[in-house]
């Protein structure tokens, strides 16, 4: 097994990188690069290294390298739910967990099911929505009787892999262990589908209204509910964590997720349905989405989520609300109208990204 997982001929600049595992911002494209095209794998066996999550359950290295390159491969090349994407998510979860209110709140079960939930939540995306999916009447559809399509999909698929012996990394874990972590991990990947937004909002709030501190400021959750409530909000704040990132970042994955609409908007016209909205690329206000996608949908979360982990997520929030008033600044001014090519276009198939004006 290789000292970073993956076989790259970037060995010192990819171990350089990988010492900021713990840090928010990590740039997930570069790891990508330096990786070889194996961020997830790169990322994913750093964090179980750095958590000792390999010792602590007997995981052997090939075993775990086996399984993450194999899930690895099995995210599409779409604009925006690729690898790079999971890679991101996983990353971001880990630094969540090291809030210091959540400090010795979770068992290692608890946080290996978190990093592992992260990592496969959307493998095999198809790059279009639930809702393009019950309209096509595509056959993950028919499986999943129109109820969280994808994410149904994603465990499926994620599960189906560890069936495997040389990939089963959870083979010396005890029945009960692997029950535990097997409805975690659902409960988990289950809340990144975004009709459970404005629910898991609601009951966070809830829990920060009525929060239990120790004397040392750490939160206390007596029970599973309330466990898998903040593990919950946690994935899905590592889902909507783009616009909290460095404005150089954020601006790659809206590039991703906007060409990955429109890409599926192209199909909509094609098959001659509504084109859904923020879909149609002849249409496209980017910056109006963004303001109202953190204003309605990212800020609201974060907000609570800083509320909950106080003081730990202000500097996150703090990040969020200046990349906010860039996009906002943009909309009113002249220079957002016109459409200047800025950066370069790659086109390797997982790093599709148009540098559209900004
Ligand atoms: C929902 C309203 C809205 C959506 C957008 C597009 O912007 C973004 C949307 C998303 C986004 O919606 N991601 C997503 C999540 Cl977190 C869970 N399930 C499905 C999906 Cl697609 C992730 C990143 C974005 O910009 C960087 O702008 N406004
Ligand atoms: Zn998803
Ligand atoms: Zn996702």
């Amino acid at each position: 097994v290789p000292e970073l997982g993956v076989e790259t001929s970037h060995t010192d600049e990819l171990r350089s990188l990988m010492s900021h595992i713990n840090d928010w911002g990590l740039d997930t494209f570069r790891i990508e690069d330096l990786s070889c095209q194996r961020p997830l794998t790169a990322i994913t066996y750093k964090i179980f290294q750095e958590r000792f999550l390999l010792r602590t359950y007997a995981i052997e290295p090939h075993t775990l390298i086996s399984y993450l390159l194999t899930l690895e491969d099995h995210y599409q090349q779409v604009p925006y739910h690729n690898k790079a994407h999971g890679a991101d998510v996983c990353q971001s979860m880990h630094v969540l967990l090291n809030a210091s209110a959540l400090d010795g709140v979770f068992t290692d079960l608890e946080i290996m099911s978190a990093i592992f939930a992260s990592a496969v939540h959307d493998v095999d995306h198809p790059g279009v929505t639930n809702q393009f999916l019950i309209n096509t009447r595509n056959d993950l559809a028919i499986m999943y009787n129109d109820e969280s399509v994808l994410e149904n999909h994603h465990l499926a698929v994620a599960f189906k892999l560890l069936q495997a012996d040389e990939r089963n990394i959870f083979s010396n874990l005890t029945p009960k262990q692997i029950k535990t972590l097997r409805k975690m991990v659902i409960d988990m990947v289950l809340a990144t589908d975004m009709s459970k937004h404005m629910q898991l909002l609601a009951d966070l709030k809830t829990m920060v209204e009525s929060k239990k501190v120790t004397g040392n400021n750490i939160i206390m959750l007596e029970s599973y509910d309330d466990r898998i409530q903040v593990l919950q909000n946690m994935i899905h704040c590592a889902d909507l964590s783009n616009p909290t990132k460095p404005l150089d970042i954020y601006i790659k994955w809206t590039d991703r997720i906007m060409e990955e609409f429109w890409r599926q908007g192209d199909k909509e016209r094609d098959l001659g349905l509504e084109i859904s909205p923020m879909c149609d690329r002849h249409v496209a206000s980017v910056e109006k989405h963004q303001v109202g996608f953190i204003e309605f949908i990212v800020h609201p979360l974060w907000e609570t989520w800083a509320d909950l982990v106080y003081p730990d997520a202000s500097a996150i929030l703090e990040t969020l609300e200046q990349n906010r008033d860039w996009y906002q600044a943009r909309l009113s001014s002249p220079s957002s109208s016109s459409s200047t090519t800025t950066g370069n276009l790659s086109n390797s198939p997982s790093n599709i990204h148009i540098s559209s004006a900004h």
